[in-house]
């Protein structure tokens, strides 16, 4: 049989076969390495007797090597290969490898195949009436400057007005409380419950969460409309930020965390939940994920890597009103410096970020009264960019403000 594996390096695939010889008799042999695509793969030649023994040996294959944290894509276990299509000059040996173009051509459909199956590119609609010259930056920050890879790497805040605007504002809210209810008045009890929420893994908490019945109709396929609406205007408006069709918003796919990170969710803080209700977080970071599906085909990587997709969250402030001294902005960190900036919220305000950035919720204040929630939606998305390049969040002249180790560009 032979076994083709991709997103390996070449020090991935030395581990692969070294795990491969502790789990088989004979050792694999290495048919062909091919790292001129952005889907690095090897194939291996495995002596397995029999498919039935052979599906066994890949399952175990697979679990030590995510027990090793090595992300294999596995995208076929075959008999060899017919030898490929050589010149006559070449000698027809069953044993020659496929050519690196052949080869390319397997991986390319068995990589298309496993994008599929898993909805790893699911491209969002961006068909809307809505004009992306009403969009205006209300905040532009960047923060964590660091060189990664040789490169000046920053991440990305931005605050924008003009995207929400009162009637899909509206209709937004209406997703978190049930129809005649007043939503200034505290949490509906039958959409939110009290401890349902945590932003730090095992942290326990007494804020508001959405009930899983309220969280299932914001998840729901397809979404509601409101949620379709905002989709469609940030990715319309990225498209043109990013020079039209290059660029593709997706939803976080489910095939990043599992179910247990969902890629949209509600937030609504209250005075009561001063006293540290509210942990900073980062909402996800595509060079710590967990193995799965979509680590098979893109890796660990540092987000805003080029080529690589961008992990992105929108967050929608959603009350009828927000009175300027009520607070609860979104608090964002730079964690080298210590130093934070917060978005101030304003009803139908979108901030677009980095999931990597460090943030916390805002907590309103007392002048908000006590029972008061502000109401955020919270989309996770993942932003393909063109080859090579990195998608950007804003419009070229868009200056940014530069927050504390983002101003050390050497
Ligand atoms: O509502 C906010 O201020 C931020 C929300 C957030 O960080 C989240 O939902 O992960
Ligand atoms: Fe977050």
């Amino acid at each position: 049989y032979e076994l083709l594996l991709g997103s390996l390096s070449r020090s991935e695939s030395t581990s692969v076969i070294s795990s491969c010889k502790a789990l088989l008799r004979s050792p694999p042999a290495v048919v062909h390495e091919h790292s001129g695509s952005s889907h690095r793969c090897a194939l291996l030649s495995l002596p397995l007797p029999s498919s039935r023994a052979s599906s066994k040996t890949i399952d175990s294959l697979i679990s030590s090597l995510d027990a090793l944290s090595i992300p294999p894509l596995l995208v076929s276990a075959c008999p060899p290969l017919p030898p490929s299509p050589a010149s006559p000059a070449s000698p027809a040996s069953p044993a020659s490898p496929p050519s690196p173009a052949a080869l390319q051509k397997i991986i390319t459909s068995a990589v298309s195949a496993h994008v599929k199956k898993h909805g790893l590119l699911s491209p969002l609609p961006s068909s809307t009436s809505w004009s992306t010259s009403a969009a205006t930056p209300a905040a532009h920050y960047h923060l964590d400057g660091a060189t990664v890879d040789g490169r000046w790497d920053v991440s990305t805040v931005l605050a924008l007005d003009g995207m929400v605007d009162d009637a899909l504002r509206r209709d937004l809210l209406s997703l978190l409380h049930g129809k005649k209810f007043d939503p200034e008045r505290g949490v509906d009890g039958r959409v939110w419950e009290q401890g349902a929420f945590s932003d730090v893994v095992g942290g326990a908490s007494s804020t508001w969460g959405l009930r899983s019945s309220s969280h299932a109709r914001l998840l729901s396929d397809p979404p509601p409309p409101a949620l379709r609406e905002l989709e469609a205007r940030l990715s319309k408006l990225l498209l043109a930020l990013n020079d039209g069709a290059s660029v593709t918003l997706c939803r976080m796919p489910e095939a990043c965390f599992g179910p247990s990170v969902p890629s949209v969710g509600g937030n609504a803080p209250v005075a009561a939940d001063a006293d540290g209700g509210y942990c900073y977080h980062i909402d996800a970071d595509p060079s710590l994920l967990p193995p799965s599906p979509w680590l098979d085909v893109h890796g660990h990587y540092p987000n805003r890597c080029p080529g690589k997709p961008r992990f992105v969250t929108a967050v929608v402030y959603v009350n009828e009103a927000w009175g300027e001294t009520w607070g609860a902005g979104t608090v964002f960190l730079d964690p080298p410096t210590e130093e934070t900036v917060e978005v101030e919220v304003r009803p139908g305000r979108v901030v677009l970020m980095d999931q990597d950035i460090t943030h916390r919720v805002g907590v309103p204040g007392k002048a908000a009264g006590k029972g008061r929630p502000r109401y955020s939606i919270a989309v996770k998305f993942v932003l393909h960019p063109a080859p090579n390049k990195v998608a950007s969040l804003a419009a070229a002249g868009w200056e940014p403000k530069l927050v504390g180790s983002a101003k050390e560009k050497p």
